[in-house]
Formats: structure tokens, sequence, C-alpha cells
């Protein structure tokens, strides 16, 4: 027994050493030398680096935007970070965030410079859209996103399926009520989203009544709490995976076997029963490109589930945590409340519900969604990366840089916001003219090509359901204030989820009678 420990040491030290030799000649070989045009401009300030591991335990600490924001805040808005030999260039201000999403989009437009390191994977693998390379797939899919799914034609034609689940959403509120229940916003906005989705993309098929929906939930939950790891994995794991170490893939691997049993399932139904040509949704589309031999591009089972998952991932949770914070600011805000609810009966009147359709009307709800969309981003850490060597800002980047945007702080700065930690809506009801053009401030579903294409749903969700909470209900908590702790890794999110308890300020009966159809 006494032995192992020293074995142990001496295993570390060796490891250790090769690291740092590898680590030595990889520096000596492979550094790239600087273009002609460059020579005149050096890399971004740096903070203080350890041997070897460079700025990793910077990167590795929790929250990552809170612990980026103090970096940036003690050495500047644009900083160059080393994890072994990987260039990584964190970015808090919006003049930056406008050169990379503006200036220079089209070198940044691929998230992570190497193939995703869980090849086989439906989660995080080689098959994505989220991930993909900017190339044939990605222009393909996105089209097809936009045509068939989240363009404002697509939206139009889905109107009545989200109508039918906000009223299914209306009514659990109103029962709540009538019982004198508490709410879990983000467990009922997730069910409000996640089946509005799932009916917009798979039909009626993916329902309530034969649990799929919920499993989706249940994997979506598992999912985010894999991101991080996945991000970890992804930035360090090249280098131990050469020393034959694979962070997380077990864990990563067992989500993904799960989701491909369910799409496969639903993949099957739609292929023995293909929906009217008048019906077709976005997986009988896929379905046909995939069967057909002659297609201009080729696309493979696994890319079609790997994109049904990212829209459940990307679709369904961002509006459910943002909705909660929106609400939380609006408890906490009782004159904020008044003024959106004022604003409602104003335009909609007092004898029929709000429906997306009134949203256009509603400036004051609007410019509430997107002030807790400011505050409180979803994903509060974006990541590019430098398909060639740029200058920004005067600095030089390397070829192959990781870029981390981090949208939290950009979102926060002092020297674009008035009071930036402060709840206030009325900022968004001045005029864009006023603000400035040459920076891209306000950034929660990003920019550039790879910005969110489902931005214009995101913002239908939660004004919806906002609008619902507000118009139909009044809301009570246990204490005076909604406590507004972040937690969350890669995401951000309540540390004590919302719950309150609504009470109807109108008649259901009554306003359901004179709803307009
Ligand atoms: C409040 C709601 C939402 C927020 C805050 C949000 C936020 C974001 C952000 C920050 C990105 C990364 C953008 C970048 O790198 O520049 C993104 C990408 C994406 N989002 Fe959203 N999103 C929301 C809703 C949705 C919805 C409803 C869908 C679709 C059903 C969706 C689908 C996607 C997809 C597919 C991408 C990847 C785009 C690409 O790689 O080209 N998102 N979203």
């Amino acid at each position: 027994m006494a032995v192992i420990p020293v074995d142990f040491q001496l295993c570390f030290i060796f490891i250790l050493l090769w690291l740092f030799s590898l680590f030595c000649l990889s520096a000596f070989f492979f550094k790239k030398s600087k273009g002609p045009q460059f020579q005149d401009c050096c890399l971004p300030p740096s903070p203080p680096s350890l041997p070897v591991i460079g700025h990793l335990h910077l990167l590795l600490s929790v929250p990552c935007y809170k612990s980026f924001e103090k970096i940036s805040s003690k050495y500047g808005p644009f900083i160059h970070l080393r994890a072994f030999s990987i260039p990584i260039v964190l970015v808090s201000s919006g003049s930056m965030a406008y050169e990379i999403f503006r200036t220079h989009d089209l070198n940044f437009v691929t998230r992570d410079r190497a193939a995703p390191i869980m090849e086989k994977s439906i989660l995080f693998g080689s098959f994505g859209f989220v991930s993909a390379p900017y190339g044939d797939y990605w222009k393909f899919m996105k089209k097809l996103l936009v045509t068939k799914l989240l363009g404002s034609h697509s939206l139009e034609r889905t109107q009545l399926l989200r109508k039918k689940e906000l009223e299914t959403f209306r009514a659990m509120l109103f029962d709540k009520a009538a019982k004198n229940e508490t709410v879990d916003v983000g467990i009922e906005m997730m069910k409000l989203t996640n089946n509005s989705i799932c009916r917009m993309i798979m039909g009626r098929r993916c329902s309530e009544e034969n649990g799929e929906a919920e499993q989706v939930r249940g994997l979506v939950t598992e999912s985010l709490s894999l991101a991080r790891k996945f991000l970890i994995a992804s930035t360090v794991g090249r280098a131990l995976k050469k020393l034959g170490i694979s962070l997380f893939e077990k864990e990563i691997m067992e989500v993904s076997q799960r989701y491909d049993e369910l799409l496969e399932k639903i993949i099957k139904e739609h292929e023995e029963n293909p929906n009217k040509k008048e019906d077709r949704d976005m997986m009988d589309v896929l379905l046909e490109v995939f069967a057909d031999d002659n297609a201009e591009l080729k696309i493979s089972r696994n890319q079609i589930k790997a994109l049904f998952v990212e829209l459940f991932i990307g679709g369904t949770d961002t509006s459910a945590h943002t909705t909660q914070w929106i609400m939380a600011e609006l408890i906490n805000h009782p004159e904020i409340l008044k003024r959106v609810r004022e604003e409602i009966e104003s335009v909609v009147g007092k004898t029929r519900l709000i429906q997306e359709s009134d949203l256009s009307n509603l400036p004051y709800l609007q410019a509430v969604v997107k002030e807790g969309l400011r505050l409180h981003p979803h994903t509060p850490i974006l990541v590019r990366n430098a398909t060639a060597a740029c200058k920004i800002g005067g600095y030089y980047i390397e070829q192959n840089t990781t870029m981390i945007i981090n949208t939290y702080a950009v979102m926060r700065d002092p020297d674009s916001w008035e009071y930036p930690g402060e709840f206030q809506p009325e900022r968004f009801m001045v005029p864009p003219s006023n603000r400035n053009e040459l920076a891209l401030n306000y950034i929660p579903f990003g920019s550039g090509r790879r910005g969110c294409p489902g931005a214009n749903l995101g913002y239908i969700f939660i004004g919806v359901a906002i609008g619902t909470m507000v118009q139909c209900f009044d809301w009570t908590i246990n204490g005076d204030k909604v406590n507004m702790e972040e937690t969350g890794e890669m995401t951000l999110s309540m540390a004590h989820p919302l719950k309150c308890t609504p009470v109807a300020r109108i008649n259901p009966l009554a306003s359901f009678e004179s709803r307009i159809p």
C-alpha cells in the first residue's frame, strides 16, 4: 500500500514534465509569424499567466461571465488570454463587438475551429447546425429554418398552433388561481415553449398525451447542465485527448443516446405516415431531402436529429428563463407592471384577451421584454473563432483565436448604459437613432450571420406570456420582493426560481365568451 503514493507522485511529475515539453515544442515549432500587414500591431493586453496552463485557471472560475467581467474591469474590454497554447480574446465592449459581428463578420462566422470532440454524439457532435462551419451545409439549413419555420411568413402560418398552446397556459393559470396554488413560472413557460416548438416543427405527433414533449423537456434540462462541461472538454479536451483522457464523454453520450432513440421513433412515424403537401412540417421537408438521391445537398439522418435537438434546446429554455426574469422584475416594480397593464387595456380593451397580433401595437410591453433581455441575457457568453489573422481595435488577432464575447458585460457597460444595473424599460422608448451606431451594445440574440434566427419567435413567446400574466392576474409572493440572485454556468438562471400565486382579475368565462376568434 505504502508504495502507491510514491508511484502516483512520480507519474504526476512525469506528466507535468511531458506537458511542459509539449508546450515548449509547440511554441518553438508551430508559432506562426505575423504577416507583413500586422507588423505594426501587437496582441491585446494580457493579465499575468501561469507556466504551461497560461490563463486556464481564470477560464474555469464560475460563473464565467462574472469572473470575465471582473478580469475586464481590471485589464480592459479587450484582452488576450491563453489556455495551454490556445489563444483566446475576451471582449466586453460594444465597439469591439461591432468590429467582430459587423466589420469582420465573415472572419468570425464559425463558432469553433476544430471538429467537436464527440463526433458520434447527436448532442454537441459533428452533425449539428449550431456548431457547423460556415459553408454549404450551414447555408442550406439556415435557409430552410427561415423559410419553413422561423421567418415571418412561417410564423404567421403557425400562429394558430401557438394560440392553442397559449390557451392551455392561460387555462392552467386560471385553474391555479381558483385553487389558490403557486405557479413555478419557469416550469410552466418551458411547457408552453416546448409544446409550441414541438407542434411547429413536428406537427401533431410530439404531443403531451404520448409523453414525448415531457421527455424532450427532461432531456433539454440535462443537456443544459452538460453545456459547460462540453465547453471545457472542447477547449482543453483536445490537448488531453492526445494523452488518452476523454472528458465527460460518457455523460454526454448517454443523453445523446436517449435523444437518438426518441427522434428515431418520431422520424419513423413521419416516414410511415407523411403529412399531406399543404400540411407539411419541417420534419417532412427534411426527410424528403434525405430520401432524394438527386438532392443538391445530401443530408444525413443524424444531421436531422441534431438540428431538432438544437431547436429544442435553443428555443425552449431561452424564452422560459427570460420570461421568469421579466415577471420577477415586474413583481418587484409594481409601477412598471401597472403601466404595462394600462397599455394593454387601452390597446386590447377590457373585453378580449391579448393575442400575438396585438404585440406590434404595444410598445411599452416590447420595451419591458427588451429590458429584461438586456439585464438578464440567457446566453451571457458567445464563442467565435478567427478564421484568419486580422486587426481589431488596432490589435493583432492571430489566426484560430477563440473569441469570447461577454454579452452580459457589454449590456451592462456603464459607458453605454445609464444606470446599467437598473430595470428601466423607458430607455427602449427612445428612437434607436439616439444611440451610438458604431457600437453593438444590445446583443441578447448575438449578431451577424450567426445571430439567433429565432429572435422573432422568442419575442412572441415572451410577449404573449407576459401580456397574459399581466392582463388577467394580480400576483402575490412570499415576502416583499422576489430574490434576484443569479446562478448558472454557461446560461443565466434565477438562483431561486420564481414561484408566485395568481389572483384572477377577470372572469375567465366572460372573457372566453367575448374572445375574438
Ligand atoms: C428569448 C429567446 C432566445 C434567446 C435569448 C436566444 C439567444 C441566442 C443566442 C445568444 C444565440 C447565439 C448567437 C450568436 O452566436 O451570435 C442563438 C443562436 C441560435 N438560436 Fe436562439 N435565442 C432565443 C430563441 C430561439 C428560438 C425560439 C429558436 C428556434 C426555435 C432559436 C434558435 C437558435 C439557433 C438555431 C441558433 C444558432 C444559429 C447559428 O448558428 O447560425 N433561438 N440564440
